[in-house]
Formats: C-alpha cells, sequence, structure tokens
C-alpha cells in the first residue's frame, strides 16, 4: 500500500489551557476526499488551520502531521518552510473569498503571484498560464478578468479565483473550509462542482470542511464528524450516511436535506 499524503496523529489545538481541539487522528490518501462536518464550534476551521500553520496568534498545535515528501513534521516547521508547502503542495479555499484577495492587486497579478512564488512556470509563459487558468475555473472574458480588481467581481467570480490561485500549481491537497456558505444559494452548487472537476484534473486530494453534510456527502468519499472539538464519528460517506452512529451524526442527518443532493 502507498503511503498517505497526509498523516494527522493526536493533533490538539489549545488557546492557553482552553483545550479547543483534541485528539484528532486523520489520514488522507492521494486523490481521496474527505469531509469534516459538525455544528458551529466543534473545531473543524481550527483543525484544518492547525495542518496548514495557520492557527491565529495565540493557539497552539500539539500532535503531528506528516505530509509525504516533506521530511519533518508540518506542526515544527519553519515559518519560510511552510510557506514553502502551502500554495505548491496545499492549496486553500476558505469561507470568504475577499479575506483571501489582496483588494489593491488585479486578479491576473494575484493568480500570476503563486506560480512566480514558487518557479512553477517559466516566467514568460505565466501570463498566458494565468488565462488558461481563469477559463478552467468558468471565469468569463478572461482578457477582460485579468484587469479587474476583487471588488469589480461577484462573490461567485471571487471564489473561482480564489479556487485558481489555490490549485494554480497543482498541489497534491486542497483545504476548503467552508467554501461555498457565504455565497448565493445560487452559485453554490456551481461552485461546489467546479471545486470537484478542478481538483479531480489536477490530482488533488480534498479535505473539505462544512457544517452541511449534504455538500460534504456529495463531495466526499470519506466523512469525520466533530463534536465539542473531537471527532466523535469516521467512516465511509455511505456508511455514515446509512448507519450513523453518534447522536450528533443522527441529528445532522436529521437537519440534512439529502433529497436534493443525495447521489449527485
Ligand atoms: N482564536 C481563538 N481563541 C479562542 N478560542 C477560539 C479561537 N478561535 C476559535 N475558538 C473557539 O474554538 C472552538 C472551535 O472553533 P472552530 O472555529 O474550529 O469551530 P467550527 O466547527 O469551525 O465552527 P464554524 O462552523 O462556526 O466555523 C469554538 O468554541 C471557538 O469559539
Amino acid at each position: 500500500m502507498t503511503a498517505p499524503l497526509l498523516t494527522v496523529a493526536g493533533l490538539g489545538v489549545a488557546a492557553g489551557r482552553d483545550t479547543l481541539v483534541r485528539e484528532v487522528d486523520l489520514e488522507i490518501a492521494r486523490n481521496e476526499r474527505v469531509g469534516i462536518i459538525g455544528a458551529s464550534g466543534s473545531g473543524k476551521t481550527l483543525t484544518c488551520l492547525a495542518l496548514a500553520g495557520l492557527l491565529p496568534d495565540g493557539l497552539t498545535a500539539t500532535g503531528s502531521v506528516r505530509m509525504a515528501g516533506v521530511d519533518a513534521d508540518l506542526l515544527h516547521l519553519s515559518e519560510r518552510r511552510l510557506a514553502a508547502v502551502r500554495g505548491l503542495r496545499v492549496g486553500m479555499v476558505f469561507q470568504e473569498p475577499m479575506t483571501a484577495l489582496n483588494p489593491t492587486m488585479t486578479v491576473g497579478r494575484q493568480v500570476a503571484e503563486v506560480m512566480l512564488r514558487h518557479r512553477t512556470v517559466p516566467r514568460r509563459q505565466v501570463r498566458g498560464r494565468v488565462l488558461e487558468l481563469l477559463a478552467e475555473t468558468g471565469l468569463p472574458d478572461p482578457d477582460r478578468m485579468v484587469r479587474s480588481y476583487p471588488h469589480q467581481l461577484s462573490g461567485g467570480q471571487r471564489q473561482r479565483v480564489v479556487l485558481a490561485i489555490a490549485l494554480a500549481n497543482a498541489p497534491d491537497l486542497l483545504i476548503c473550509d467552508e467554501p461555498t456558505t457565504a455565497l448565493d444559494v445560487t452559485v453554490q452548487a456551481r461552485v461546489l462542482e467546479l471545486i470537484s472537476s478542478r481538483s479531480a484534473a489536477v490530482d488533488a486530494a480534498v479535505l473539505f470542511i462544512s457544517h452541511d453534510l449534504a455538500v460534504v456527502a456529495s463531495l466526499c468519499d470519506r466523512i469525520l464528524v466533530m463534536f465539542d472539538g473531537r471527532v466523535v464519528e469516521a467512516g465511509s460517506t455511505v456508511q455514515v450516511l446509512t448507519a450513523p452512529q453518534h447522536e450528533h451524526t443522527k441529528q445532522l442527518l436529521a437537519d440534512a436535506d439529502l433529497t436534493v443532493r443525495e447521489g449527485s
């Protein structure tokens, strides 16, 4: 069996003496899609921020996070080495696209920047690649789009730009934290579809966080359920949907509108 892409063992997050996340174990294989669901405040976001070395000041992570091809624990990497992993091996899409984008820089420069920073595309080819990436994420008129600023775009268009940046260097892992929650219902399904098709196109595994079981079920092979800072249930999507064990999972299932997306 090939080694997992990501191995998280005993991950904990604390704010001083306050434990916010405890004992999270998680493995993600190459190309696998793993979802984390749970109610607001259950620790989903802190778990994925900890994995990416992005915890806010004052919070500390314990345990270990290993990634194939990186010879040290991600939790103990220097900021410089972590920055080399983020954007190159790991792409990220968060809930609010505006916070991920620089309001003073054109869309084209921001997409170009991630390739220039990691030197994944020869300088002369960057502009062409930016146009391709914008077209691939379904943005209309890429020639005009490269010259636009984030505030000139709709929420859905901004999230497409964030996705183009996150996948520009064909990372091994795409982390998505509630990527469609802030979007209009009408564009949510389209952005989800894009996350699915574009991550598959670059062979990226996906760690997908949502409070919405239906959304996670439509995308993921495996699901972890978090409650009060812990993983209370984990299994294949089918297992979790058809034979939920924990009360909290049963509640999430009852709340989810699975009739709409199941099997889609
Ligand atoms: N910077 C912080 N300092 C102290 N506590 C925090 C901090 N950030 C989050 N928390 C607390 O940690 C717990 C887990 O938060 P987290 O954001 O991971 O939950 P979540 O499951 O992602 O929720 P949501 O779906 O609302 O985003 C919550 O009780 C939250 O209040």
